[in-house]
């Protein structure tokens, strides 16, 4: 336990708020700050400035803010039907207020919820003089709209009001009513009121108004009446009520007998009663109307989630926030300030039990070294109020349902009897004679804690019974005013057992409150009053010091000095600070408190810094825990580093195992879609195969769809093949093999080509070229395969110098006469003067080089006379040109010639006589003469030679060669 105190002032407010937050955010827990000192000393401001802190510093959504602000505006509302002004605070609380703030998880405000304790009710009907009635009343009637006041009935004016009137400062000017609407409405409209609800809450403060303004007149059966009957009019337009109805639960009260109800007049001072009963009644049950609204308003409302969000949205930690009337001492005391000032007791209980008491007894438990302080314990003055059958409470509710005449007075005697001899009370019959002439015959005096406050016992039977004619709660009941119908059901009128007394019901009220408190981690915050004046800045030295003993703060203090600031059982200790040791982190298996002393050995605590007890260890000094929290706030970012490293980790790895799987998923997939095509495709090449041999083996059938395909195929194989093999030049006499079925066209595409080549060569070809080739053709026709040396001839070409066709009359040969015709190789000359000497000359000479002109040959033969040309079919170039017998004179002209097959052709195709051409094997006759022949033997020898042989016959040796 840990006990925060703090006097009133704004930044100890924000601290203490803060250091119970942090608690409570660290330790998730909750906690409660209690709020006390006398009227006026400053607990509602402090509450306020609690509420703000909590505002503006706790972390917050958009969401929440909503919630915030409702939070922040109750204060207003409740204040304005709760508070009012009393002679020792301008805005003193009439009414006892919890207030619950709950935080999420992540320590957001999220709601709150109000506990309203004991309004003073009272102060509806009558005001002490210099006091006022509730806010409320005057700020509607300030600030109110014009149509809202004529809507009610009412004047602006305060004045004209009984209720509002009687303590004479209706109109106060510290108070600014008119502003103070202004904010109410405000909040009004945050905290979810509907233009309905304010109807008919302000239609029962305006009713509460004209109850007030209700006169009674006295008959002369001595019966009250209502002379004027405007009131009850606005009244029971107001509640929804009917006029008479009311009228008459006004006048008269029934009583029930045994099987009848009987309907008996009041008196005037009954129906005065009864008017005020009616109006502290609706009051005070819309007041706790408006406190369940304000909370539902409050409501934490959990959206749509998860089971784990919820979980997390719904676990809550609270800081109740306690701001209850202060301890009240006035020139006349009546029931209400015994109850506020019990209820300060209580508190001052409470405080003494969790603090005092229970802190020297925790010492002394642990066995720490302690020395007993001294205190007041005002337990003595609680039993004295409370205490079962003995107490004042349970002597004024005896009194109250005691058969036969009771009275205040009585009630006073009753107590004189039984507490009596109590210390702590006082009556002017029990007094001394010093002391009787300070209390009046119907008061009697208690001794508080905080000092001595005299009770008028006057109202206390009426009060604690707090009597509301039946005849007015039927009324009531039947109301058309939503929110009275919420106030006041039926079920209350059915059931005949006697309610508890206000008594009972605050003392009830007030022990659930502490038990609520117990429960929670507290924090005081102690308000000193001052002055009584309510000055600012004016410190009475006596007030103060007189507060300062009555909350017994120096002994407090003397407490705190000498005892420990912060003690904790060792397991919850050491659960909260083993990670700062390496020995107790992450687990310490050894016994708690060894693990704590081994622990804030390594942190090095100095031994007067800590006390080691039975089962807690305490500690001295506020910065020791303060270094040993900055310590644990260092650690726990290493600790989250950690986590967040191992989280990532986990995460990578998940996403990787992820991934991992896709990918293998991905890859089988992938793997067996390849598998799938390749089977396809398998199939299709068997298919495909298939068909090929099909179409192979029938081939050479006919088309059919057999070899249809195959022979489709080879058809365009072949062409494209084709296409690259095609034969480039006339001469190339390549052709791709074609396949059998193919033949026929192949031959087609053959012949075509080689037609297009001859066509192309053709084209290519000059007309001198044209004119060879057919000499060669012709020469071609003579001696291939006749003649040695033709093949080798095949490649010299005809020269154009040589002979040339259109030089060539082919009818006239003595045009050839013109044309030097160099064969460029020793020709013989034969004639026949000259043969015999030339022969021998030439047979010595046959290397030299001679040149013929064709000329000659044409002196020597004509062109008709040419008959015939022979040569031998070896490799001499001999010639011998035969002449016609009718020009013997001449004979035949034997030559030889280099170019033999180009003269030979070029001459016969002069003459146009091709087949006259001889080519002989062994010898040929030959004209010298007319008449004489000559022979010419061939023959082959190593090398060529022309000789006359003995015979004298010519002989022509040439060299064989390969052709
Ligand atoms: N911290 C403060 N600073 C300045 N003025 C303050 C402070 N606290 C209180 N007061 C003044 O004292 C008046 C009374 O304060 P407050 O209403 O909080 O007293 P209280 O203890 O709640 O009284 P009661 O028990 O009657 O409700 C305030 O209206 C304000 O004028």
């Amino acid at each position: 336990m840990k006990t925060n105190l703090f006097l009133s002032h704004s930044s100890s407010s924000y601290a203490i708020a803060d250091n119970a937050y942090r608690m409570m955010c660290s330790e998730l827990n909750n906690h409660f700050i209690l709020i006390s000192g006398e009227s006026g000393a400053g607990k509602t401001e402090a509450s306020k400035k609690i509420l703000q802190y909590f505002a503006v510093t706790c972390p917050m959504t958009q969401s929440l803010q909503i919630a915030r602000d409702r939070l922040l505006l109750s204060n207003p509302v409740l204040e304005a039907f709760g508070n009012a002004r009393t002679l020792r605070n301008d805005n003193s609380s009439r009414f006892g207020k919890y207030m619950d703030i709950q935080f999420d998880f992540q320590g957001i405000p999220v709601g709150g919820h109000i506990i309203s304790y004991l309004i003073e009710k009272s102060r509806v009907v009558y005001q002490n003089q210099g006091e006022r009635n509730f806010h409320i009343f005057y700020q509607l009637l300030a600030g109110g709209e014009e149509e809202r006041l004529a809507f009610l009935g009412l004047e602006r004016d305060p004045q004209l009001y009984k209720y509002l009137s009687q303590g004479h400062c209706a109109k106060e000017s510290s108070i600014n009513d008119k502003n103070d609407w202004k904010t109410v409405s405000n909040a009004f409209s945050v905290i979810d009121f509907t233009e309905a609800d304010l109807e008919n809450l302000f239609g029962i403060i305006a009713s509460v108004l004209h109850l007030g303004n209700i006169g009674f007149e006295e008959d002369d059966q001595g019966c009250a009446t209502i002379p004027d009957t405007h009131e009850i009019k606005w009244i029971a337009k107001l509640l929804g009520v009917h006029a008479t109805v009311l009228l008459e639960a006004l006048t008269h009260r029934k009583i029930e007998a045994k099987t009848e109800e009987v309907i008996c007049p009041l008196t005037l001072e009954l129906s005065v009663y009864a008017r005020d009963a009616m109006a502290k009644a609706v009051y005070g049950r819309t007041f706790t109307w408006l406190v369940n609204k304000i909370n539902s308003s409050l409501v934490n409302k959990v959206g749509q989630c998860t089971l784990g969000t919820l979980l997390l949205l719904t676990w809550k930690t609270v800081i109740g926030l306690l701001d209850i009337y202060g301890f009240e001492v006035f020139d006349k005391n009546g029931f209400e300030q015994f109850c506020i000032n019990y209820c300060n007791e209580k508190l001052q209980q409470l405080l003494i039990e969790r603090t005092l008491k229970a802190e020297q007894a925790e010492y002394e438990m642990e066995g720490i070294e302690w020395e007993p302080i001294k205190y007041f314990n005002n337990k003595i003055i609680c039993d004295l109020v409370e205490e079962r059958h003995k107490g004042i409470i349970s002597i004024l509710d005896e009194e109250c349902i005691r058969p036969g005449p009771a009275t205040d007075l009585s009630f006073l005697e009753k107590l004189e009897e039984k507490v009596g001899k109590h210390a702590h009370f006082e009556t002017r019959k029990l007094a001394g004679p010093k002391g009787r002439k300070r209390i009046g015959w119907m008061e009697f005096r208690l001794l508080h804690y905080a000092g001595e406050v005299t009770y008028c016992t006057k109202g206390f039977l009426e009060k604690n019974n707090d009597l509301l004619y039946r005849h007015l709660k039927e009324v009531l009941c039947k109301s058309k005013n939503v929110i009275l119908r919420e106030c006041f059901l039926r079920a209350e009128l059915e059931n005949r057992r006697r309610p508890p007394t206000v008594g009972t019901q605050f003392k009830n009220s007030l022990s659930s409150l502490l038990e609520i408190l117990i429960s929670k981690e507290p924090s005081y915050i102690r308000c000193i009053k001052p002055n009584d004046r309510k000055e600012p800045s004016k410190f009475d030295d006596f007030l103060i010091r007189h507060q300062i003993k009555y909350l017994g703060l120096m002994e407090h203090l003397r407490v705190r000095r000498a005892g420990f600031a912060y003690r904790r059982k060792y397991e919850h200790f050491l659960q909260r600070y083993k990670s700062l040791c390496p020995d107790t982190w992450p687990h310490w298996h050894g016994p708690p408190a060894e693990g704590v002393e081994r622990l804030i050995n390594y942190i090095g605590y100095k031994p007067e810094e800590y006390k080691l007890g039975k089962t807690k260890i305490f500690i001295r000094f506020p910065r020791t825990l303060f270094a040993t929290e900055d310590a644990l706030e260092f650690c726990k970012h290493q600790l989250v580093a950690r986590i967040q490293a191992t989280y990532k980790s986990c995460l990578g790895r998940r996403e990787y195992v992820k991934k991992r799987q896709a990918a293998i998923k991905l890859e089988a997939h992938w793997r067996g879609a390849l598998a799938r095509k390749a089977i396809q495709r398998r199939k299709w090449a068997v298919r495909i195969i298939r068909k090929f041999i099909k179409g192979f083996i029938s081939r050479n059938k006919p088309l059919c769809p057999d070899n249809e395909e195959f022979i489709v195929f080879v058809r365009k194989n072949y062409i494209l093949n084709l296409r690259y093999h095609l034969p480039k030049t006339v001469l190339d006499k390549s052709w791709l093999r074609p396949p059998g079925i193919l033949e026929n066209a192949s031959d087609l595409l053959r012949k075509m080509c080689v037609r297009n080549l001859v066509r192309q060569y053709c084209r290519g070809i000059t007309a001198e070229r044209k004119a060879m080739m057919q000499q060669k053709v012709v020469t071609s026709e003579i001696f291939r395969g006749r003649k040695d040396g033709y093949t080798e001839s095949l490649n010299q070409p005809f020269a154009n110098s040589r002979i040339n066709e259109g030089d060539i009359n082919p009818k006239v040969l003595q045009l050839i006469s013109h044309e030097k015709i160099q064969y460029g190789v020793p020709v013989i000359k034969y004639d026949r003067k000259g043969f015999k000497a030339r022969q021998r000359q030439l047979i010595l000479t046959q290397k030299a080089a001679y040149v013929v002109e064709l000329a000659k040959i044409k002196q020597k033969i004509e062109y008709s006379a040419l008959k015939g040309v022979s040569t031998s079919n070896l490799r001499d170039g001999i010639l011998v040109i035969h002449v016609s017998p009718e020009d013997k004179q001449k004979g035949d002209a034997v030559l030889q010639c280099g170019h033999m097959f180009e003269a030979v052709t070029k001459l016969v195709m002069l003459v146009k006589k091709e087949n006259i051409v001889n080519v002989v094997q062994g010898s040929l006759q030959f004209f010298i003469s007319p008449g004489k022949e000559g022979t010419i033997v061939f023959d082959t020898g190593p090398e060529e030679q022309i000789y006359k042989n003995k015979n004298g016959q010519l002989t022509v040796v040439s060299v064989r060669r390969k052709s």
